[in-house]
């Protein structure tokens, strides 16, 4: 494909060139959360800062190591995981938030991904509906041994994706409401834990790319409690699911390593 940049190698979004960042990439949607984890590198430096799209680049263990924010929504973000594919990365951890479904899914647990509902638009672009979207087993085994490890209560599951966030808060002043409100009682009895936006993207666009991703997220809250008049903490500080990735990356180095 021509290169829209105009320079070879520089991706047109991303704005970073192979050998800007490591093998793996911490991918949060919100820009601001970057510097948050760029601090948990050696040596972090920004390397780009480009639309909703920031980059950091450290080392974690001497290995390097970067980080890149994706914006909201499975557009954004299966761009971003396809440029930084093209310059070199593999093995990717969203960090985000999400909202809980189930109801022992509280504000300021964790959430780990093991596969996403496509309720979503850019998946279906990369692969028909039937093929399921499902996190790495690798880089989801890593995530779930180091939210045990630092103490977090965490919930391994499928999360459901969708585009519109005001779709899963309100669907009652949606036009499509009945179809909405039918589909979220079937993730509720299938048991989903959580909504949030991108993972379906990521990991179909993942699987078309050959490479391995899985996601962990801090629990706002949880909008099935708070309706059945429970307590519903609402939490926004996700250095608890920021530093579970951060764990995660060194324990897929290491095992990298011993290979
Ligand atoms: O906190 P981030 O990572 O952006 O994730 C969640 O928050 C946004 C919606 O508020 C969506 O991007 C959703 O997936
Ligand atoms: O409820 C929530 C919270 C974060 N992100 C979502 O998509 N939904």
């Amino acid at each position: 494909m021509q290169n829209y940049s105009g320079e070879e190698g520089l991706q047109y979004h991303l704005q970073i060139r192979p050998g800007d960042v490591g093998r793996y990439v911490i991918m949060p949607g919100d820009p601001k959360r970057c510097a948050k984890i760029a601090k948990h590198f050696d040596d972090a430096k920004l390397i780009a800062d480009s639309r909703e799209y920031v980059t950091y680049t450290g080392y974690l263990d001497g290995e390097k190591v970067s980080v890149t924010s994706t914006g909201i929504g499975g557009p954004s973000a299966s761009i971003a995981l396809e440029e930084l594919t093209l310059c070199g990365a593999d093995t990717f951890i969203r960090v985000g938030t999400c909202g809980g479904i189930e109801l022992d899914v509280k504000g300021g647990d964790i959430v780990v991904a093991t596969g996403a509902i496509r309720m979503e638009g850019t998946s279906r672009e990369y692969a028909p509906i039937e093929y399921p979207a499902v996190a790495d087993l690798d880089v989801t085994n890593a995530l779930v041994a180091a939210a045990k490890e630092l103490g977090h209560t965490y919930h391994a599951g499928v999360v459901q994706c969708k585009d519109a966030f005001y779709g899963q808060h309100e669907p009652q002043r949606m036009p499509v409401s009945y179809e909405l409100l039918n589909k979220w009682e079937a993730w509720k009895r299938m048991g989903c834990k959580a909504s949030e936006m991108e993972s379906a993207a990521l990991f179909i666009a993942a699987s078309h790319l050959r490479v391995r991703c899985g996601s962990d997220f801090l629990v706002v809250g949880n909008q099935e409690r708070n309706a059945l008049g429970m307590e519903n903490p609402i939490v926004h500080d996700t250095e608890a699911a920021i530093t579970v990735a951060v764990e995660a990356i060194r324990k897929l180095i290491k095992a990298d390593r011993e290979k």
